[in-house]
């Protein structure tokens, strides 16, 4: 609770009033009960007057009224503070998120932080705007009633915890059942989540290669087994759920009888045995309204530590250096890396210097990308170091890091929204005239100025708008406002055509003037000219040097260079072929 009340901020106060006016309405409900009982007191000892009762409707309403409105008020209350703190929340984690390795973010999986941004923390609101302001209060009213009637009639203070044992036994198995399947259930959640996102942005490729029918079943066997789980869950816990919703409240179990054959002994008094029962009655309400509540524990309680996981999970070292350096030469120093216990890049050297262009090259698998994103550090190195200007590139500030390294995907992300929108992820303030150079240097403004909206066109869900070429090219325009020192090239040219590769290639020689370049193609041919040439062969840089010497020392280069030709050849043949078709 308390962890998760550090998220408030300003609405903590919000939730402690929205606790302090429920705290005052309980008691006030239970008020009719009391002042029921003393008039029927009056009309057993002395005929009541109708002015008793006349006076007594009216308190009840007034309690009543009383009631509805500080309750009400209270609960607006803790709405407004479980939402502002649901807000915070998901600020937090998004920002936490950020910190953390981005590849381990990219192999949780859409689905577990679509399931951890919504569910768990929604789930939150539950806690904030009802458990704590209403459960604490219904909680206690039960306690202060039944002091009173050990205070009245010890007797019947004992008879009145006859409902006990019901809740106590009824919450104990619920509660290890619902412990001991929680993580269970939350995995299947978490899977059942997976599975949508994934069959829906699948759902074009399931459809190229008609596995319509095998991708459902994969996808309803998911959704098959929630619904089993769920429904045994349910039923292995309803009987005790019953218990204590039926056994609970019945507060009048024992004193209703037993008190009845005390009066006939004349061991009790009408008054008091009146009395009783209705204080017994008036536990009723805040009871059910407290036993709602327990189902939910085990579930909050699973869900706040699996959040408390998530927010302290260890973010990527980074430490507080946010001067810029003087030099952007990128350097691996014996670097060795692995995908947990899988070793990807095995003591890896090379330079990158200030104003030149290095391209790793390598058979797939080699490990040409994982060593690229180890550059804009989304994991920590294993062993040995990265370094910019000679320093490890973990003492660098994130933001500053970042603020140094523009990084072009095969396949970059694009966000919902318009052209000018994503392109100004690249610079906040970009103004219209940067983004047009950008976008001419990048070859995309031609086909952005010829769609209906030019750059206030809307991209769709991950740019589905536009086509794979088109999203490479704004990404490209999108680095090159960003303007970093570092320029991360992975197949940044991958999707373009042969209209288009050449403008394409022009632009990036302009964003690459004067900075530090790395990149990797597949496409040997564009590489060629780069300075440095490092061949990675199963994650060792096994050569490096310019194209020329390559061609004369590495058999391996050799080898590629002649099949990224025999690839370039058979392409140009498809093409030639479907033109003449
Ligand atoms: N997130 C990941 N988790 C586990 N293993 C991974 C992950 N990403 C890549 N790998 C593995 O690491 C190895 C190197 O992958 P990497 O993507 O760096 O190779 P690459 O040389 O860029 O390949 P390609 O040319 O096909 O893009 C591969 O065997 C790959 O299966």
């Amino acid at each position: 609770m308390a962890s998760i009340l550090k998220y408030a901020g300003k609405y903590r106060r919000h939730i402690f009033t929205a606790l302090a006016l429920i705290s005052i309405s309980v008691p006030i409900g239970v008020v009719p009960y009391f002042l029921i009982s003393g008039l029927i007191g009056k009309y057993i000892s002395e005929a009541a007057a109708m002015a008793d009762v006349v006076r007594t409707s009216a308190l009840i309403l007034i309690c009543f009224t009383a009631k509805y409105i500080l309750y009400g008020e209270g609960l607006n209350l803790s709405h407004e503070g479980a939402f502002g703190t649901l807000y915070n929340m998901r600020v937090k984690l998004a920002d936490e998120l950020m910190h953390q390795p981005l590849g381990e973010v990219a192999d949780g999986g859409t689905g577990k932080y679509k399931k951890s941004f919504v569910e768990e923390i929604g789930r939150i609101e539950l806690m904030l705007a009802h458990m704590l302001p209403e459960g604490i209060p219904n909680l206690v009213m039960p306690f202060i009633v039944l002091a009173v009637i050990f205070v009245t009639d010890w007797r019947m203070g004992l008879l009145s915890l006859a409902s006990l044992p019901f809740g106590i036994i009824g919450m104990g198995i619920m509660m290890k059942s619902g412990m001991k399947k929680m993580p269970l259930y939350y995995e299947s959640g978490a899977k059942l989540n997976n599975a949508v996102v994934e069959y829906v942005s699948g759902m074009e490729v399931i459809k190229i290669f008609g596995q319509t029918t095998s991708s459902f079943k994969k996808y309803s066997d998911t959704v098959e087994n929630y619904k089993v789980f769920t429904l045994d869950w349910f039923r292995e816990s309803w009987r005790s759920m019953s218990l204590v919703y039926a056994g609970m409240p019945c507060t009048v179990l024992l004193t209703l009888p037993v008190g009845a054959i005390m009066y006939y002994n004349g061991t009790l008094d009408l008054n008091t045995w009146i009395f009783v029962l209705m204080l017994d009655l008036s536990m009723s309400g805040p009871l059910t309204r407290v036993i709602n509540f327990f189902p939910m524990f085990p579930q909050v309680d699973y869900t706040v530590k699996q959040l408390e996981a998530l927010y302290s999970a260890e973010d990527v070292h980074s430490g507080n250096i946010s001067e810029l350096p003087e030099s952007y030469d990128v350097e691996f120093k014996n670097v060795t890396f692995a995908y947990k216990d899988r070793d990807v890049l095995k003591n890896v050297s090379f330079k990158a210097e200030q104003g030149k262009k290095t391209a790793l090259v390598g058979e797939s698998g080699s490990g040409k990308s994982t060593a690229a994103r180890l550059t804009v550090h989304y994991w920590d190195v294993s062993d040995g170091s990265i370094t910019i200007d000679g320093r490890d590139i973990r003492e660098y500030t994130f933001d500053t890091l970042m603020s140094m390294t523009a990084y072009v995907a095969q396949d970059n992300f694009l966000f919902r929204g318009t052209i000018a929108d994503n392109l100004r992820m690249g610079k906040k303030d970009a103004t219209m005239d940067e983004m047009i150079a950008a976008a001419k240097a990048a070859a995309c403004h031609d086909f952005i100025s010829k769609l209906p909206h030019g750059y206030d066109t809307e991209v769709g869900v991950l740019g589905g708008k536009l086509s794979g070429g088109e999203r490479q090219r704004i990404t490209i325009a999108r680095a090159i406002l960003k303007n970093a020192p570092i320029i991360i090239l992975d197949e940044a040219t991958a999707y373009t055509d042969a209209e288009n590769e050449e403008l394409i290639t022009n632009a990036l020689n302009e964003l690459t003037k004067g900075r530090t370049v790395i990149m990797i193609a597949h496409r040997l041919w564009t590489i060629a000219d780069a300075d440095n040439i490092v061949v990675l062969e199963s994650g060792r840089a096994s050569a490096n040097g310019t194209h020329d010497e390559l061609m004369e020392s590495s058999s391996i280069y050799r080898r590629l260079w002649q099949m990224s030709l025999e690839a370039g050849n058979w392409n140009i043949a498809v093409k030639e072929d479907s033109e003449n078709v």
